[in-house]
């Protein structure tokens, strides 16, 4: 079998992007984890899929796979990524795209300086939704741990989905934050049925934070896009931030914009670039 690929990456936050129109890329965990693994493979947070669209209204359907082989509802930095594939490879000229989703449509901008802006539709906040389990709706759940870290014994969590699911927690040093401690027992924690995404936010000034991203199925990255519109509608929706928001991520900054009503679209954007084409034989 022979695969043509792209690596891209958006903030640091890198992809192996696939074009599943002109090619049938036969995919299974097992290969997809062979392929992430950065030692012997190719290295990457995600697989990026670009199939034909599914729903009248889209041009294509995006599917996203994380590192360790699962396939997810929504990526943010991927989402930007793949607007610049589908326009460098010629499969659209379109500028406004619209895609098919796990979760559902989003439309993406390629913007006049060579940026996307995609529009990643409204959070949700409903625990059933998420999904986590809580008896009420809240934003901020105290979650107790297995076992101490840090010399904590419970963690207070804001709780939402960007089409994937995020737990937003409050520290006063991004840089000090146990990230891979935390973040590893938080992401399997029970009360996340499907695992979850967990963000450790610093708010800078009412318009700007910093954030680092445990990310489900790939460890900490160097940015998470749906983390960073987690981070900023949690922010938001206490009334610590305003929009719009810069996120500071250890890969670079993107701008988060949201309304603030339940049912107003969160905007984000940044870059997306391309590192090598590729092609695999097996
Ligand atoms: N890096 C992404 C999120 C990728 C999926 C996530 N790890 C999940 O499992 O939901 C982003 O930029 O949003």
């Amino acid at each position: 079998m022979t695969l043509h690929f792209t690596k891209m990456h958006g903030l640091g936050n890198d992809f192996m992007v696939i074009d599943g129109i002109h090619q049938s890329p036969v995919l299974t965990p097992e290969r997809i984890r062979q392929w992430a693994d950065r030692h012997f493979g190719i290295g990457f947070d995600q697989l990026l899929i670009v199939e034909p669209p599914t729903t009248p209204n889209a041009l294509f359907t995006y599917r996203i796979f994380n590192a360790d082989g699962s396939e997810v509802g929504q990526c943010g930095n991927g989402a930007r990524c793949f607007a610049r594939f589908v326009l460098d490879k010629g499969l659209t000229t379109e500028r406004d795209i619209p895609v098919d989703t796990k979760s559902g449509l989003i439309t993406l901008h390629v913007t006049d300086d060579g940026n996307v802006t995609v529009d990643m539709g409204a959070p949700i906040t409903e625990p059933s939704r998420i999904p986590f389990i809580a008896d009420e709706a809240s934003t901020a759940y105290r979650i107790a741990l297995p076992t101490p870290i840090a010399g904590q014994t419970e963690v207070i969590v804001d709780a939402l989905s960007m089409g994937n699911p995020h737990a937003v927690i409050d520290v006063t040093d991004v840089d000090r934050a146990p990230v891979d401690l935390l973040g590893s027992a938080i992401e399997r924690h029970a009360r996340f049925p499907e695992r979850v995404n967990v963000g450790f936010m610093s708010i800078v000034d009412r318009h700007t934070i910093r954030l680092r991203v445990f990310e489900r199925g790939a460890g900490e990255t160097l940015a998470c896009g749906t983390g960073a519109c987690a981070a900023v509608v949690s922010g938001i929706r206490r009334g610590l931030l305003d929009s719009p928001c810069q996120v500071d991520l250890p890969g670079g900054s993107l701008s988060i914009a949201w309304a603030g009503a339940t049912d107003a679209p969160v905007l984000m954007t940044g870059p997306a670039q391309t590192v090598f084409e590729g092609t695999l034989t097996e």
